[in-house]
């Protein structure tokens, strides 16, 4: 893993070392104070780099335009009357390639590594973490040109974990707004108060290439702003579950990725 992660920084290879705990300590802090934490280059930018290149010719030739109006919750809520504040429905548009369309990829090698997932889930306080069943939703990578963005919504999974591996020239901020819900109150008008823009504590970041960010993504409404300028931004988006060989519902994978095998 050496070629391709910085683990003289970071050293996930090493479990339950004194570094590796000083590390998993630091990112449980940042966790703790802002529901985020981000390792700033773990992936070598040359290594990112490379993987858009080889993601180049998928991406324009069998990528999915996931592209649709939706709701942050992706789909209607039975407690709502269809026109709550809480339902508004804002643009999607990106383009994703799945796991089975990235074989032999650093990204694949990355997921699948054991101490990757065994980091994890030291950091977010869980006994383990595990890696998908599913075939495509395991390791998903997202494109946004000039005017695509991924709207507000929460996630499936408690946490979420991604790695930016080009960045956008302007634009295509990372905004999010920490536990805006929780697993016992879904605070429809705070959410709808975040959807008109009248949330004066959601944050708004920028990522550099080669960086981990982990936030708590089933609680934390988040966004990605419109890219611009010509410099697409590419993201790689790992799935870790709590219990093993978890896999998305067939209507699931239609709406995120056009198919569903
Ligand atoms: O592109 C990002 O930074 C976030 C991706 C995301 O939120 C998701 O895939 O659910
Ligand atoms: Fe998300």
């Amino acid at each position: 893993m050496h070629d391709i992660l910085d683990l003289d920084r970071f050293p996930l290879h090493r479990p339950n070392s004194p570094e590796w705990r000083t590390l998993v300590k630091q990112c449980r802090a940042d966790l703790r104070a802002e529901g985020m934490f981000n390792l700033d280059g773990l992936m070598r930018p040359a290594i990112a780099a490379q993987a858009v290149k080889e993601m180049e010719d998928p991406f324009q030739s069998d990528a999915f335009l996931h592209e649709r109006m939706h709701n942050i919750y992706f789909k209607p809520v039975e407690d709502l009357p269809p026109d709550h504040a809480a339902l508004t429905t804002f643009q999607t548009s990106n383009k994703t390639l799945c796991a089975d369309q990235i074989p032999g990829s650093a990204l694949l090698r990355l997921y699948e590594w054991p101490e990757f997932a065994q980091f994890l889930a030291a950091t977010i306080e869980m006994p383990q973490l595990y890696v998908m069943a599913d075939p495509l939703a395991r390791v998903n990578v997202m494109s946004y040109q000039k005017g695509q963005a991924l709207n507000w919504h929460f996630d499936r999974s408690e946490f979420t974990t991604t790695l930016l591996l080009q960045a956008p020239d302007h634009g295509g901020g990372f905004e999010y707004r920490t536990d805006l819900r929780s697993d016992t109150d879904p605070n429809y008008d705070g959410v709808a108060k975040l959807l008109r823009g009248e949330d004066p504590t959601s944050n708004i970041i920028t990522l550099t290439p080669g960086t981990l960010n982990v936030f708590k993504g089933k609680n934390t409404a988040h966004r990605v702003t419109p890219v611009l300028g010509d410099t697409n931004r590419v993201i790689a988006v790992f799935s870790f579950f709590e219990q093993p060989d978890v896999q998305f519902s067939e209507s699931e994978r239609l709406g995120f990725y056009g198919r569903a095998s």
